[in-house]
């Protein structure tokens, strides 16, 4: 099943704020992704801050992900112009989600699917990953909306959802009072548009609800061994050894090991032997590190290859995407001489934008401004 935030938030076109700045704004709160709805906007107005939005996001290591709602020309559009949405979320009026994903460019998009009722939630367009499923309660933010669908609804309807595969998204008033039971309920992830907008502090928010999941849904269990993936100066190896401490685990950070291993640094091994030295002894001590359980940090690098994901999977080590703002990484680790990859800010982005699909594999950290300690200590809070 897809892996999705705890929290979606999405714009709210009837504030003064425009929905570029918005998503700006949530981005640097901490958001991996955040629904674009412009509704009830002109189509030429949606496209201007459509446009801003993922230029912006794309210059930015990909952060936030954008998903556009209902809009699948201005997907298109914006696809054609090089600057591909993570998603496009689509109501059932809409375009359907196949007839979508035959569009130019969209063919990776992520596609959601709106649904209401029992009928809806069984027959989701097999293009779909991931599908809302409300309203829960009434909302003022959705003119002329379904009836509400209350706990037991979203129970039957994230079932029904599970069942294909798709990873349900609840939606419609919810506030951070209805998170523990939505979760409970079976939603993987939560979409505000009021909420989200009304707290002077959407990070506070996102970390509240994020530790309501994992109170709920714990991203592993107990003695299991945990690698840790995410771009350079995310905080992994800081996080991991933390973690393994706590769990009383061994710890392991795969560039300390290979560090030790070739008795030089990582830039050293780098200049000598270029980057595809340095992989090839990645995936050569990877799997000594997994061989029993311990918590691992991956460089920043190694969960690109297919064979490192599928040593961690073999192993049966849990992945986490410490999934940090990258211009937040780029503060901490941007031109540190010992990391070859993070001396030009521009590259540094474009390879974290091109990095993100694969992490996203993985079930998502969200630090929203906090220590590594504090981040422990809410993904052990079970
Ligand atoms: N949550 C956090 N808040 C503030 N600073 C942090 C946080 N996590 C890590 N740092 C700091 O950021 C820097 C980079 O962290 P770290 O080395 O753990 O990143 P990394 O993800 O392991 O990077 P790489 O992939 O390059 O190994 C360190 O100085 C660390 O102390
Ligand atoms: O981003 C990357 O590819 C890298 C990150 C570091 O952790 C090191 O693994 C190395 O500098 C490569
Ligand atoms: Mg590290």
């Amino acid at each position: 099943m897809l892996s999705l935030p705890p929290l979606y938030p999405i714009t709210d076109a009837s504030l003064v704020e425009p929905l570029s700045a918005q998503i700006r704004r949530l981005g640097e709160a901490g958001f991996p992704l955040v629904q674009f709805r412009g509704k009830p906007l002109g189509a030429k107005e949606q496209w201007i801050e459509l446009r801003t939005a993922l230029a912006e996001a794309a210059a930015n290591g990909g952060w936030p992900m954008v998903c556009v709602n209902d809009r699948a020309d201005l997907a298109l559009l914006a696809a054609r112009e090089g600057l591909v949405p993570w998603g496009l979320h689509l109501g059932q009026g809409d375009l359907p989600a196949a007839e979508a994903k035959r569009l130019p460019g969209l063919a990776e998009a992520h596609l959601g699917a709106s649904t209401h009722e029992a009928g809806e939630w069984e027959a989701v367009d097999a293009a779909c990953d991931h599908a809302g499923v409300g309203p829960f309660r009434g909302t003022r933010t959705k003119a002329g909306h379904a009836a509400p669908i209350g706990l037991e609804g979203l129970r039957a309807g994230c079932a029904a959802l599970r069942a294909q595969d798709l990873a349900p998204v609840a939606i419609g008033g919810l506030t951070l009072a209805d998170a523990a039971a939505c979760f409970e309920a079976g939603a993987e992830s939560l979409a505000m548009v009021g909420e989200v907008h009304r707290t002077d502090d959407p990070a506070a928010l996102g970390w509240e609800v994020q530790r309501q999941r994992w109170r709920v849904r714990p991203p592993f269990r107990r003695g299991q061994g945990l690698a840790i993936v995410g771009g350079s100066g995310a905080g992994k190896t800081t996080l991991g050894r933390e973690l393994a401490r706590r769990l009383a685990l061994p710890f392991h950070d795969l560039d300390g090991a290979i560090e030790a291993r070739e008795g030089r640094p990582v830039a050293a091994i780098f200049s000598a032997g270029g980057e595809s030295a340095f992989r090839a002894l990645e995936s050569a001590l990877l799997p000594d590190l997994l061989a029993t359980p311990a918590v691992v940090a991956l460089g920043g690098g190694a969960w690109e290859s297919p064979v490192n994901r599928e040593a961690v999977r073999t192993a049966g080590f849990a992945p986490l995407w410490l999934a940090e703002a990258p211009a937040r990484a780029w503060v901490r680790a941007g031109q540190d001489p010992n990391r070859p990859l993070a001396q030009d800010r521009a590259a540094f982005m474009a390879r974290w934008a091109a990095r993100q699909p694969a992490w996203s594999l993985a079930p998502m950290a969200l630090a929203f401004g906090h220590s590594s300690r504090e981040l422990a200590s809410a993904l052990l809070d079970w």
